[in-house]
């Protein structure tokens, strides 16, 4: 499985036309991650299909298999797992390498904090650099013991709790890993698990739990929600149907409003609130964004998007709504820079800690191609002309696949060339991204640097 030994370089150019075509995107990562992780908890045999096959999520299904449970791919995204049952991980006899997901190795922190199991995680150098606390102090509450790198950072080790206390946490930051490593403990333990959340953010593991047959409650509380869990629940296996990523259809659908001359349309997007703020965000920079064919598929609301090219104005986005895009600020800062006049993207701290600081990462690809950029504080401004900037120039992707993405999607408006140094890691959520661009492009786009 993929360790990266080389860098893929990769340039972007102006399609002689626009970008049409309808699309599919692969499954939405989070989910897909959850749908392994719960499938390997649950009692009887788990059906997923649409799972993304990118290397984050292949990460968490050697991982689970490395549990204990039976791991299998049928076809294309079909995957069936036959769990162990709350409890029944087995110890692994190796250490889990969970390459560049933080979500992987965030979600099996919690996991392994309530079986009496010892195991030690690592991951490649960009997850080696992301902060592991913020899930080894709640947990260890719950009488697992983690010890780590300084600054709490993998290689990690844990020990999990034979009988693990029910954790009542409330979250420093806005997390949807922290919150789920939290619940995911909670399951082996007895008695409610209480996380509280200062702003609601994806709730996929709150609906995963009750789809496996688990009781959850969730209220409100002002922008944050209170989530309990009753313990030691058993799971029952249950068919996961997984909807396309809307973080992975912003790079096509912002590509198509930035590119003059194009409609695109992406089929079966996830629509759920807590993930879909930028199209809200791109809405409000006139963007035409068009849903239709809204339905529920497996329980998550999703719909088909349709994006046509115009003219974009600044926006001032709110820090209320970061956890709702947290992911899709740098592809956010690309159609800012194509749009007239001065965008801010309020309190971008969280941002700082991705597979790479991508507030400084967009700051640099944003500048390299000729865009003004200035950070005040956790806030990022964006100057637009209402003109796409130069391009030319070559974008340092710090092992980061969105920072990859985004630069490219910049280079299809640029009169000159983007390149990036390495689109390698764009396969931890999106395989097949220059070759679906290129289709829709009716061109090479996105190819090789020339010799
Ligand atoms: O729970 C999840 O699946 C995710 C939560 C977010 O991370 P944080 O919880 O660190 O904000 C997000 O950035 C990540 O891509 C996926
Ligand atoms: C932040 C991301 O993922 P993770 O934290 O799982 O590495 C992402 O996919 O943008």
């Amino acid at each position: 499985m993929g360790h990266h030994t080389s860098a893929r370089p990769l340039r972007a150019s102006r399609p002689p036309q626009g970008l049409s075509g309808r699309l599919r995107v692969a499954g939405d990562k989070s989910i897909s991650h959850r749908a392994l992780m719960f499938g390997a908890l649950a009692v009887g045999r788990t059906e997923i299909t649409g799972l993304l096959e990118g290397e984050d999520v292949l990460r968490t299904a050697a991982a689970m298999r490395a549990l204990g449970a039976t791991v299998e791919r049928l076809g294309e995204g079909h995957w069936i797992v036959a769990g162990r049952g709350v409890g029944g991980l087995t110890e692994p006899a190796d250490v889990l390498d969970m390459g560049n997901s933080g979500t992987a190795a965030r979600l099996i922190c919690g996991l392994l904090a309530g079986h009496p199991i010892f195991a030690v995680l690592t991951g490649d150098a960009s997850l080696r650099s992301r902060p592991m606390k913020r899930v080894m102090e709640p947990l260890a509450a719950s009488g697992a013991r983690f010890t780590g790198r300084a600054g709490g950072r993998l290689p990690l080790a844990v020990e999990g709790a034979a009988e693990p206390m029910p954790l009542d946490y409330t979250l420093p930051m806005a997390s949807a890993q922290v919150k789920s490593a939290v619940l995911l403990a909670g399951l082996c333990a007895r008695g409610t698990t209480r996380v509280a959340e200062p702003q609601a953010s994806r709730d996929h593991t709150e609906n995963m739990l009750r789809h496996f047959g688990a009781t959850v409650r969730v209220t409100s509380q002002g922008e944050g929600r209170l989530i309990e869990l009753e313990g030691q629940p058993e799971l029952v296996a249950a068919p996961v149907v997984v909807p396309g990523d809307p973080s992975s259809a912003a790079f096509p659908l912002v590509a198509a409003l930035i590119v003059p001359g194009s409609a695109v349309t992406v089929e079966g997007v996830g629509l759920n609130p807590l993930r879909t703020g930028l199209f809200t965000t791109l809405r409000e920079m006139g963007a035409e964004l068009v849903v239709s064919n809204e339905r529920v598929e497996g329980g998550e609301k999703v719909g088909d998007i349709t994006a046509r090219s115009g003219a974009l104005r600044a926006v001032d986005v709110p820090a209320a709504r970061v956890p709702s895009m947290v992911d899709e600020y740098p592809i956010l800062a690309v159609a800012a820079a194509c749009a007239r006049g001065t965008s801010r993207f309020r309190d971008l701290r969280e941002l700082r800690v991705k597979e790479s600081d991508r507030v400084a990462a967009t700051v640099a690809l944003l500048e390299a191609n000729g865009a003004s950029v200035t950070v005040e504080g956790d806030d990022m401004l964006v100057h637009g002309t209402g003109e796409a900037p130069a391009g030319g120039g070559t974008v340092a992707t710090h092992m980061d696949h969105r920072i990859a993405m985004s630069a490219l999607v910049l280079g299809l408006v640029t009169p000159q060339p983007v390149a990036v140094d390495d689109a390698s890691f764009i396969d931890t959520s999106f395989p097949g991204f220059a070759a679906l661009i290129n289709r829709l492009a009716g061109a090479e786009a996105l190819g090789d640097l020339p010799a």
